[in-house]
């Protein structure tokens, strides 16, 4: 008998290795082919892999393949970057191939739809449901049976008896594609002198191909999405796909339409909102590159593109595009490597870049294009600040005088104000006046949020939720509880009891409605039928709301309070996008800021409009503490149930850091969030110059140091976004 051929596969499991398997006669397999093998009793999913395989292993021991899938394979840039972001987080290369098979029913051609159309002679027994049928039908087509009887208004039973009177024959009808080919030459923008330029530098940049990152720098308004359709539409033209990445799901309402204004179609979506099904569908229509242009969220990131040739990176300074789960992983760092593997270009766009995406820009790493001028009439609002120290609002409440004069004439100009607090729910602190209890979360060391739409108190961290008490469990005082400080939904009380006549909406996150909800509110802001948004972070980027002449942000400060390094430029940006979602339509409009601090830098660079001093101070900065992108960190954070048992391991854990000379390591520290979901957490962080191998280091760490038993967790997160 020949000897079998012998392959490595990756499992989507929390293992770094591959598996060796034999491959039966029968089969013929490659790397990046997706197969069911055995692992234990059962079968799982994997994909062959470009590891060579064990040799160790003898012929009669290895367990055959089971079967090869009808799916189109895994390409090797694809494999590739899955082993390279494996090694870069330091998580299992399983792992990562999770996130990649995590449309299940892709993996399996789709079952053909069976529909019916007209075959026989009428039915002998006439009535008036199946006549509605019968000349739904005249036309000869094929309809899906459900279909069917929507369009006649009968029951599916209606439909069956047809077929089973044989009038009606079943018939495998194609599925209806995910999407359509966008038509680049649809609706072809005109563009003005600045933007006509940015697109042409960016289409040069598609068309000399490989590897390029530009970062496309304008400011709110200036025309950011129309200028880089046209890097896309070369992309296309080019037989090429597109992956554009967007921070918020709330913004893909918008964007389909905005795309399809462009291309006449809307593109496939691959968010955590899509159904399973329709995932499925886009995840296969990707592979096989019947579906070419892809709008998503940082997970898109890992789709199995056919001949991907463009990803534009929107908003590329948003930190929702770390996750923070599992496998840690920033995705625009990480689009920037898949092109760099797969030798295509990248557009990172952004009002607000981030330090990096500009450091690296200053350093000619990546191309910059500016666009400096709101496009047509429109003009940034005037700013200014509010020094709550002189103008304190009325006890209980949150909006200042000025403010609110603010909101009533813009009010009585028919325009419309949005009011921005980046906090969720009535209020984040509650606490009995006669006791002073807070009430603190079971599971976390965070206070629980009121949130007295849902008539609840909420942990924002672990999702814990109870009943909002009517008397205090400490001392049993009733009447005596308050909430302290501002929520949205405290806001719209405020707004409600100020202006009545306003029509009012808070948008947040966590409303009831899901996405569905949040789409139609947002329209209904764009076409006017709201005169006061109240909202957090969700309606700060990216929207246009054609309307809106006045934004105040109710609390300037908040960001700030945070104190990591990153506060300040995360403030910058979030004040700069809210404050730049006013007067996108022409016309005169202003932004009003809340402080306790007006002369602190970051409020002097909104209010001033000076952007370029706010990048060379916080540059600078950054530059002399050697903090990214300057130099290197790495969070890591130890976690476990007992608390004196965990910070023991940390400490071991510290003992065993390699030495090091250039490579700094603080902690171990009680985390500023001490308590998540009942674990207690210890932080340390590795600061180390820019070229260092962080990863050789981190990893020999790992090695020396002793295993975390029981229910302990090392969590490592390279370029972390948060301290907390
Ligand atoms: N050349 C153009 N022709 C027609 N409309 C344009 C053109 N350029 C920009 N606009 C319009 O101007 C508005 C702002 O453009 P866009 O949303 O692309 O800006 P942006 O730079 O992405 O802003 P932000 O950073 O605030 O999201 C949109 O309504 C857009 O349709
Ligand atoms: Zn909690």
């Amino acid at each position: 008998m020949p000897a079998a051929q012998t392959v490595s596969v990756l499992l989507p499991v929390a293992v770094a290795g591959t598996y060796s398997y034999g491959v039966p006669a029968e089969l013929t397999v490659a790397p990046g082919d997706i197969v069911a093998v055995p692992l234990g009793t059962r079968d799982v999913i994997g994909v062959v892999w470009d590891d060579p395989p064990d040799a160790e292993i003898g012929h009669n021991r290895l367990r055959p393949i089971v079967e090869k899938l009808d799916a189109p394979p895994l390409l090797k840039d694809l494999r590739a970057f899955v082993d390279w972001i494996a090694d870069y987080t330091l998580t299992t290369r399983g792992m990562v191939l999770r996130m990649v098979l995590r449309a299940r029913g892709g993996l399996e051609p789709e079952p053909p739809i069976v529909g019916v159309r007209l075959a026989g002679p009428p039915p002998e027994r006439m009535t008036a449901a199946r006549q509605r049928v019968l000349s739904v039908l005249e036309d000869g087509g094929a309809w899906s049976k459900s279909g069917l009887a929507a369009a006649a208004s009968v029951s599916t039973g209606v439909v069956a008896g047809l077929v089973e009177a044989g009038t009606l024959a079943a018939v495998a009808m194609p599925a209806r594609p995910v999407a359509q080919p966008p038509d680049t030459h649809h609706a072809v923008p005109v563009l003005n002198t600045e933007q006509q330029a940015a697109a042409d530098a960016l289409r040069k940049a598609v068309a000399d191909g490989g590897f390029s990152v530009t970062l496309l720098d304008g400011i709110t308004g200036s025309g950011k999405t129309e200028v880089y359709f046209e890097a896309v539409a070369a992309a296309l033209d080019a037989g090429r796909q597109v992956l554009i990445l967007i921070p918020e799901i709330a913004l893909t309402g918008a964007f389909l339409e905005r795309f399809a204004a462009r291309f006449g179609t809307a593109p496939a979506e691959w968010h955590s909102e899509v159904a399973p099904r329709l995932r499925d569908r886009v995840w296969r229509g990707v592979a096989t590159g019947a579906i070419r242009a892809v709008i998503g969220a940082r997970s898109a990131l890992f789709l199995p593109f056919r001949e991907l040739g463009l990803i534009v990176v929107d908003e590329e300074h948003d930190l929702a595009y770390k996750q923070e789960d599992r496998v840690f992983y920033n995705a625009r760092d990480m689009a920037v490597v898949r092109g760099k593997l797969a030798g295509f270009p990248l557009v990172l766009s952004s009002a607000t870049p981030s330090i990096e995406s500009r450091v690296n820009a200053d350093s000619g790493r990546y191309r910059r294009i500016v666009l400096s001028d709101r496009y047509a009439e429109a003009k940034l609002p005037e700013i200014a600040s509010i020094d709550m120290r002189a103008n304190p609002p009325e006890r209980g409440r949150f909006l200042s005088p000025p403010l609110v004069a603010a909101v009533a004439e813009t009010l009585e100009q028919k325009q419309q104000a949005l009011l921005f607090l980046n906090r969720r729910g009535y209020a984040p602190l509650t606490l009995c006046r006669t006791c002073g209890h807070r009430f603190q979360c079971p599971n976390c060391s965070t206070w629980l949020v009121e949130h007295r739409f849902r008539g609840a108190l909420l942990c924002h961290h672990c999702g814990h939720s109870e009943p909002r008490p009517d008397h205090c469990p400490n001392c049993g005082d009733t009447e005596s509880l308050v909430a302290v400080g501002p929520g949205v939904e405290r806001l719209a009380e405020e707004v409600a009891a100020r202006f009545p006549e306003a029509r009012t909406i808070v948008m947040s996150s966590d409303m009831a409605g899901g996405i569905q909800r949040l789409r139609l509110d947002l329209q209904a802001i764009a076409k006017g039928e709201v005169d006061i948004v109240i909202g957090t972070q969700l309606v700060a980027k990216g929207h246009n709301f054609p309307l809106l002449t006045l934004v105040g942000v109710v609390d300037g400060d908040l960001g700030l309070a945070f104190g990591d390094m990153r506060a300040a430029e995360r403030t910058f940006q979030l004040l700069s996008q809210v404050t730049g979602r006013a007067g996108r339509a022409g016309g005169a409009s202003r932004a009003l800021l809340q402080t306790y601090a007006p002369e602190h830098p970051v409020i002097r660079a909104i209010v001033s409009g000076d952007r370029e001093a706010f990048y060379t101070s916080e540059i600078a900065a950054r530059r002399a503490a050697g903090l990214p992108p300057f130099g290197r960190l790495v969070g890591i954070v130890i976690s476990g149930i007992d608390r004196g048992e965990t910070q023991a391991y940390a400490g071991a854990f510290r003992r065993a850091e390699p030495r090091a000379e250039s490579i700094q390591v603080l902690g171990p520290a009680e985390a500023p969030l001490a308590v998540i979901r009942g674990r207690h957490r210890f932080r340390l962080l590795v600061q180390a110059p820019r070229n260092t191998d962080i990863q050789t280091f981190l990893r020999d760490w790992l090695a020396a140091a002793p295993r975390p038993r029981g229910n302990l967790r090392v969590q490592i997160d390279i370029d972390p976004q948060s301290f907390m």
